[in-house]
């Protein structure tokens, strides 16, 4: 049954990819030469097989026809499946390990994907954009968003809040877009408090602490006292890869792959039966 479709399906590719409208393409011998021609040479061998003959638009509409009629019901074109759930995606994992890095080639390679903009109190950094990586506020704007409910979880992050707005989330979802947010350890363990296994959580690690430090060291922005913060802190950070439900390696130099590994994931995600159904 399977060869027969895979014969037809050859079969109706010919049929488009006609050359000369003077060669009558329903003529075995043609068609038997011109397949010859398209197989592989593996497949050389099978070209002895009987061929089955092309079955013209009006023939086949009369199967489908006569089909429809002997189960007594018309074939819906209505898609078999609802579209599936928007997602929501954490990224989390220990300072300098490259989540913004890995956020940003993402969204660029995805463009359904939503890359939810934390705000924070911190200072911008050179080449970071208003709006764009995060919203810079002051200490008194960010705790003015807090006592109005706008976040969805926020925190105090090596001395600076940082949270997530809700509006940005449901406005998003709403348009069916998934969407991704980015948080430290801290923030996604809030999050998982809220979300449950509706969302899903990706811990994003490196190859090696030292690779982390010089990740860190590189990026320069971090004084020696900072460095040795965020430095203590990824090691007990690791601790919390257990509660998420992927970890993404982003090895130095292959950032790539780590990009295409979330994709990977979230494909999954989409293809699930049971989809996580979140509501913000
Ligand atoms: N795979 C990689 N190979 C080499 N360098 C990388 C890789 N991924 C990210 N980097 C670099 O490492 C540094 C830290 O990355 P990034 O700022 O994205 O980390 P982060 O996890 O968002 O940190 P933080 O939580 O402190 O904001 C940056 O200079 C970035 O360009």
């Amino acid at each position: 049954m399977l060869r027969r479709f895979l014969c037809t399906s050859a079969l109706k590719t010919l049929t488009l990819l006609r050359p000369k409208p003077s060669l009558n393409p329903t003529s075995p011998i043609q068609i038997h030469s011109k397949l010859k021609s398209l197989r592989p040479f593996s497949q050389m061998a099978d070209s002895r097989r009987p061929l089955i003959p092309a079955v013209d638009r009006a023939e086949r509409l009369e199967l489908l026809r006569a089909l429809e009629s002997s189960l007594g019901s018309v074939f819906s074109s209505e898609p078999l499946l609802p579209n599936p759930s928007p997602l929501i995606i954490v990224v989390s994992g220990p300072s300098g390990v490259g989540k913004d890095a890995l956020i940003r080639k993402l969204t660029e390679t995805r463009p359904g994907l939503h890359f939810v903009v934390t705000a924070t109190s911190r200072e911008m950094r050179p080449g970071e954009v208003q709006g764009k990586d995060y919203f810079f506020v002051s200490k008194e704007e960010f705790l003015g968003m807090v006592e109005r409910d706008e976040l969805l979880e926020y925190a105090l992050v090596y001395g600076d809040y940082k949270g997530i707005p809700k509006q940005q989330i449901r406005e998003y979802m709403a348009r069916g877009c998934d969407v991704v947010l980015r948080v430290d350890i801290q923030g996604a363990q809030t999050l998982r408090r809220i979300f449950g296994q509706s969302a899903v959580f990706v811990f994003v690690a490196a190859e090696s602490e030292v690779k982390l430090v010089e990740r860190l060291i590189g990026r320069k922005t971090e004084s020696r006292e900072a460095l040795l913060v965020r430095v203590a802190t990824a090691r007990e950070e690791m601790k919390h890869v257990k509660n998420f439900d992927y970890v993404v390696v982003n090895a130095e130099g292959k950032l790539d792959n780590a990009v295409k590994l979330v994709e990977s994931i979230i494909d999954a995600e989409k293809a699930k039966v049971r989809q996580r159904n979140v509501v913000v």
